[in-house]
């Protein structure tokens, strides 16, 4: 039994490979076909700062909107061109590992999404070495909650993470949300390439810049705190979207299934798909085209 109680077999496969295949496994980037590792990385920003910069010059929009008092705490509101506040709002968080990445080149599925009526917001948070995995966590909750409070009259809060950032929307299934003072009106997940035990990570080089200790790791991992968590806020109708692309890792692969997995344990409506040709990173660059299978999986959602 570890700290949570949790009767842990040594069976995760992970735990039996060398020290150099486990970085490869967490290392997305090197799982791409169609470009080289560093082409990879760079592409996958190019059309993020594309997406955002088009976003910003034809949608309507609130930028760097401070949600808490800290310097990083801000996000940026996209609005469709039909005003009004009873809108359904889909709330992003990037990736990059908690270490890279930001909200000014995230604006992904922005175009697409405000087009067919649904408010987008790009969350800002603090990645490390300034933020901490508990900090970055509760920061997600704050932006969250802090959006329920600005527009109460909203007609549903869909979360959207990519990789780290389908870390974080994860971590809200457990989130205390009266410790906030409003509970959200959230209506769905979707969940992109996510990781959801972060133990692995902490013997891979990924961790340099986070400095996770073991129990930092486990406190923040919402696999195995929905194991062992009472039953959640969150409305067991609420769709829950997991994603995992084709040639994403064995390891990401893995992760995805097993959330899936207990996600349905947990009386969730959960749904697992595995996007066929697709990468880490095209996973999101996808969701800038209105006709991806993705992105119009997400509509389907959002208006079903
Ligand atoms: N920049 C990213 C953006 C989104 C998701 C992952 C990354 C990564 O860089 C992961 C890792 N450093 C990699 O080389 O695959």
């Amino acid at each position: 039994m570890d700290a949570l109680g949790v009767d842990r077999k040594d069976e995760a496969p992970w735990k039996r490979m060398s020290p150099e295949e486990l970085e490869k496994q967490y290392l997305p980037s090197r799982w791409v076909v169609r470009l080289g590792p560093e082409e990879a990385l760079r592409t996958y920003t190019q059309i993020g700062i594309e997406a955002t910069r088009r976003a910003r010059a034809t949608r309507r929009s609130l930028l760097h909107v401070p949600y808490g008092d800290g310097e990083g705490e801000k996000l940026d509101i996209y609005f469709p061109d039909e005003m009004s506040e009873g809108l359904p709002f889909l709330v992003f968080f990037h990736g990059g590992y908690w270490q890279s990445g930001s909200k000014d080149e995230s604006a992904f599925m922005v175009d697409p999404l405000t087009a067919r009526g649904v408010t987008v917001v790009i969350v800002a948070y603090d990645i490390a070495p300034k933020g901490t995995l508990d900090q970055m966590v509760d920061q997600a909750a704050r932006s969250i909650a802090f959006l329920q409070r600005r527009y109460p009259s909203n007609k549903g809060i869909f979360l959207c993470g990519h990789s780290a950032g389908a870390h974080l929307v994860a971590m809200m299934l457990l989130a205390n949300w009266t410790k906030h003072g409003v509970t959200p009106h959230l209506k769905g997940f979707f969940l992109l390439s996510g990781v959801y035990d972060l133990e692995p990570l902490v013997y891979t080089s990924t961790n340099a810049p986070l400095h996770m200790t073991l129990e930092d790791a486990r406190r923040n991992s919402p696999q195995l705190l929905l194991e062992v968590a009472l039953p959640q806020p969150v409305d067991p109708t609420c769709p829950m979207l997991v994603v995992v692309g084709q040639h994403d890792s064995p390891e990401f692969h893995r992760q995805s299934r097993e959330f899936y997995q207990t996600l349905c344990q947990r009386g969730w409506k959960a749904t697992f798909e595995e996007l066929h040709d697709v990468d880490h990173f095209e996973i999101i660059e996808n969701l800038t085209q209105k006709d991806h299978a993705l992105t119009q999986t997400i509509l389907e959602t959002i208006f079903q």
